[in-house]
């Protein structure tokens, strides 16, 4: 999904370039503490300046130093962050080599940063863009279309013990896919397969971090990792190339027919008024576009989709509490519309519940200051990265009472009704920079969890045991998935 930008250990460094390559990055690594991970934690005290070295608490507690190989170079950083901050407190700073990263880890910290100061720590290395691909009737007719596709296929597979991912990849890219290029696919389609193949190397690749983020200068050395990135972004954006160009071909001002052929509309029309600076849309922009469309829109839905369909069917009678609610208010002969939300609160607090406890993006994505400013008394210089741990906001049992329960009751009051949305529920991040997919995002999940939980009921295979809830510590810190798992579907008649 996102690419993630935190801490590397020795593993990565022998992974990428060899033990030579590391003593060339020690001279480098002026101040790290642990002599095998270019990384020095250090705890900051109020009003303590981020440069002023010498006063800094240092870190060496061979508990964390543990901690810190095993999780937060291994993988879920989030939560090592949550161990960091009952010892140190809610903001902590790590330093990476030379780059300063600070990791808010309570509610009021990370309002502080995002909310009542988001100019100051709104800054991103990548540039802004807005996700607005599709919206009300355009979204729930591909929404719908897609669907009876899948529901076709998965009904063919009654009673069998099956893993949904590829199907839920169908899905979700099926939606994207018509919106974007008017195209739906099959699941023996080449184009899919590629697709699909191009986004799990993709997560693979960020699942494993990559180290030219760390130490830009490597952006020299033909690494692995940055090599195997290229091709993946050659490929991906191959294909976006492809329907450009099928388009143009067919290309007719009075029928737009999806969003590819909106953006040549744009682009003429910026031709024609003679607009020949930066705001033209040169292909490059449009490829990038749809790139950013597909990178922000297809992984965080898919994984949120696998999250609902696995707490479902850990826990049938929220599940059959569901579908009861959508079939008083939706029946069975048509999908679940966007004019049946307010209907259906039950369905929108189980969504809400799903975001709570499968926090896909539990890092969010990292921000940068933009000037040298302060949080909550620390002093903090422009450029600093900033990790706002949205997992330990949905799981901190101060605010939740009993965030490992999952409970959609809590988003809803005695009668049923929505209370209104605590502040510490936030999947989208927050302030300017919150993700731009929000309402799309939404929209689209409970149109396809309705349409799902309205036709199927999803259960765990027996004698499996208690399915696993925990994030796949293979997604690594950047990415909250669960691990693979099978279900049995039957077909709610
Ligand atoms: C369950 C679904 C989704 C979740 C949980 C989610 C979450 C997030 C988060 C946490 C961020 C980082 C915000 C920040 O830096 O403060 C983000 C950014 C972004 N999201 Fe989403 N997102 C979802 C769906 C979508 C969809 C459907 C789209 C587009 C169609 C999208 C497009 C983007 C883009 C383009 C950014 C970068 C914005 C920027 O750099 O300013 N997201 N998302």
């Amino acid at each position: 999904m996102f690419g993630t930008y935190i801490g590397f250990g020795f593993r990565a460094f022998r992974m990428e370039l060899g033990s030579v390559i590391r003593v060339v990055i020690a001279i480098f690594r002026t101040d790290a503490l642990f002599s095998d991970a270019g990384i020095a934690i250090t705890v900051h005290l109020p009003n303590e300046s981020f440069h002023s070295l010498g006063i800094r608490t240092c870190f060496r507690d061979t508990n964390f130093q543990m901690i810190i190989h095993g999780k937060l170079f291994g993988g879920q950083s989030f939560l090592t962050f949550i161990e960091l901050a009952k010892r140190y407190g809610d903001v902590v700073s790590l330093k990476l080599v030379m780059t300063g990263v600070v990791v808010l880890n309570s509610l009021d910290a990370v309002r502080e940063a995002l909310v009542k100061k988001s100019v100051d720590f709104a800054c991103r290395q990548a540039k802004d863009v807005v996700a607005d691909y599709a919206s009300g009737k355009n979204l729930q007719s591909q929404v719908h279309e897609s669907l009876k596709d899948i529901i076709a296929e998965l009904s063919e597979m009654e009673g069998r013990v099956v893993n949904l991912e590829d199907y839920i990849y169908k899905l979700v890219y099926n939606v994207i896919c018509s919106a974007a290029f008017g195209v739906r696919h099959s699941m023996d389609d080449e184009e899919f397969n590629t697709l699909m193949k191009v986004k799990k190397d993709a997560n693979e690749m960020f699942a494993q971090r990559v180290l030219v983020d760390v130490y830009p200068s490597l952006r020299f050395l033909p690494l692995r990792t940055k090599n195997t990135m290229y091709k993946i972004t050659e490929q991906f954006l191959g294909i976006m190339q492809r329907h450009l160009e099928q388009h143009r071909e067919t290309f007719d001002p009075s029928n737009l027919r999806d969003i590819t052929d909106h953006m040549i509309k744009a682009q003429k029309d910026a031709e024609e008024e003679g607009i020949h600076d930066v705001t033209s849309l040169t292909d490059t922009h449009l490829r990038q576009i749809m790139s950013d469309i597909f990178a922000g829109g297809t992984d965080t839905t898919i994984m949120t989709l696998r999250w609902a369909i696995l707490f479902l069917a850990a826990h049938p009678e929220i599940q059959e509490k569901g579908a009861a609610e959508l079939d008083g208010a939706v029946g069975r002969d048509r999908l679940p519309e966007l004019s049946d939300r307010e209907a259906t609160p039950y369905t929108e607090a189980t969504i809400h519940e799903v975001m709570r406890m499968g926090s896909i993006s539990p890092l969010s994505l990292p921000h940068a200051t933009t000037a040298d400013t302060t949080l909550r008394g620390y002093q903090i210089p422009k450029g600093t990265w900033i990790m706002p741990n949205l997992w330990a906001l949905h799981h901190d049992p101060a605010t939740w009472g009993d965030p490992d329960v999952f409970r959609p009751e809590r988003f809803l009051d005695e009668n049923g009704k929505p209370v209104p949305k605590p502040a510490a529920l936030m999947p989208f991040s927050a302030g300017r920079r919150a993700c731009p997919g929000e309402a799309v995002a939404k929209a689209n999940i409970f149109l396809l969890l309705g349409g799902l939980v309205q036709n199927f009921r999803f259960r765990i295979p027996e004698g499996e045991g208690a399915p696993d809830l925990t994030p796949d510590e293979k997604a690594g810190g950047g990415a909250s998935q669960p691990s693979p798992y099978k279900v049995v579907m039957t077909c709610r008649k």
